[in-house]
């Protein structure tokens, strides 16, 4: 199982015959046996079981269970993930948090490339706490030089949705919190994709997707992580019953449960963390470094790949290894309408505003094959001009 040199493993996914998918970064593919899992969880458990499922089923401990599973590959300690929610919600949780560490400061500091969802969610909890909470939102490059001792709290993503630029999680920790911050570590682009180091890079809370490389499906619930020398102290700013020390005393004054247990909310989705569950099986012995160093021979394969066979398109992600994540962007003037064409021959990718062209490549079912052929279609679209028809520039909804 451990073995990267014996991937891709593409049975282990229900791919659809044909389709090169390069977008396991947005949506990762369905694991094979999860669907099956799925009809067991609707039909034996909430058909039969109803109500009786909580206890017999084992719903009531399913986010505890998810959340032993993500600890290892985030290097999270024991018992300091939950999950459950999105991961909007879970960063309004532990930016709460973490701004009530820091009462004395008033700058949440940022990114201006991060995604959106981020830099909302923290605009948004600062206007709601008022007394002059700011957002600080830097250029990338000049984040770093921007800690300094009025930082409350630095919120930063580790690997940058659009250019799969990756931060040094160690040194920007360290440096945060020798300038007295507190931080927040965003693992969308992260987790699963390669190993994690929160606990020995003394991160203070972290929050990811269940969606992207950990293959839990289309709306899979997120997680979050507080450290442990915080959980017993942090008051939750979403405390539902849920984590209540006992929820089912239902008592009415609030009563924060067991470290980072009081960070759950309200009644957990079963159903999507069951597949959440299921999917997580793919990574149980998992050697997380060799799918790292798997994963970067293929960046570096695509990338010389695409640039051999495509001259005008323009790398957006870094050339050196090691401070990239686990996907390759290239910049196109009219990315969407290449983009679609692309995807119109079975070559999944996807396009972010402005120009970018996005590939995310996972080794467990992607292999130097697929690239070749991606890197083909694409130059034939390209050469052609075969993207610049109508129905390849109509915007869809969801890019
Ligand atoms: C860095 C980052 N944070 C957060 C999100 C999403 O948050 P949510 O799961 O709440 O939609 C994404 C992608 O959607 C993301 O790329
Ligand atoms: N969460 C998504 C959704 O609900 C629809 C479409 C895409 C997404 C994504 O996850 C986008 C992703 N965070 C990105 O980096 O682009």
């Amino acid at each position: 199982m451990s073995d990267a040199t014996a991937l891709p493993q593409r049975d282990l996914f229900d791919l659809p015959e044909g389709v090169v998918y390069l977008d396991g970064n947005s949506l990762g593919p369905l694991p094979r046996g999860t669907a099956e899992r799925l009809s067991r969880a609707v039909g034996a458990e909430w058909g039969a079981q109803l109500v009786r499922g909580w206890n017999d089923a084992g719903w009531i401990d399913l986010p505890d269970r998810v959340a032993a599973r993500i600890a290892p590959l985030i290097g999270a300690e024991p018992g300091t993930v939950a999950v459950g929610d999105s991961t909007s919600v879970n960063l309004f949780k532990v930016l709460a948090a973490a701004m009530a560490l820091n009462p004395e400061r008033r700058v949440i500091l940022s990114d201006a490339g991060n995604f959106p969802t981020d830099l909302y969610i923290a605009d948004g909890i600062c206007r709601f706490r008022g007394e002059g909470w700011r957002v600080e939102a830097k250029p990338s490059e000049e984040v770093e030089a921007a800690i300094d001792e009025s930082v409350a709290v630095l919120m930063l993503t580790q690997v940058d949705y659009r250019t799969g630029r990756r931060r040094d999680m160690r040194a920007v920790t360290e440096k945060a919190h020798a300038a007295g911050a507190v931080v927040i570590w965003d693992l969308a682009h992260s987790a699963g994709a390669f190993p994690v180091e929160l606990a020995a890079c003394g991160a203070d809370f972290a929050i990811g997707c269940g969606y992207k490389f950990l293959n839990g499906g289309p709306g899979a619930p997120a997680f979050l992580y507080v450290a442990p020398r915080h959980a017993a102290t942090v008051e939750p700013v979403l405390s539902g019953w849920m984590g209540h020390a006992a929820p089912f005393a239902f008592d009415p004054g609030y009563r924060p449960g067991e470290g980072v247990e009081r960070m759950k909310v309200g009644t957990p989705p079963i159903l999507s963390m069951t597949a959440l569950e299921d999917a997580l099986r793919l990574f149980e012995g998992r050697d997380l470094a060799a799918l790292e160093t798997r994963a970067q021979d293929l960046c570096d394969h695509f990338i010389a790949a695409v640039e051999a066979r495509c001259p005008g398109l323009v790398l957006a992600t870094p050339r050196d290894r090691a401070v990239r994540g686990s996907h390759v962007s290239f910049r196109h003037p009219e990315g969407y309408a290449v983009m679609q064409a692309l995807i119109a021959q079975g070559v999944i990718g996807d396009f972010r505003a402005p120009d970018i062209l996005r590939f995310g490549i996972t080794p467990l079912y992607i292999g130097e094959a697929d690239l070749d052929r991606a890197a083909e279609v694409l130059g034939e679209i390209l050469d052609s001009g075969s993207w610049d028809r109508p129905e390849f520039h109509a915007r869809a909804k969801v890019t």
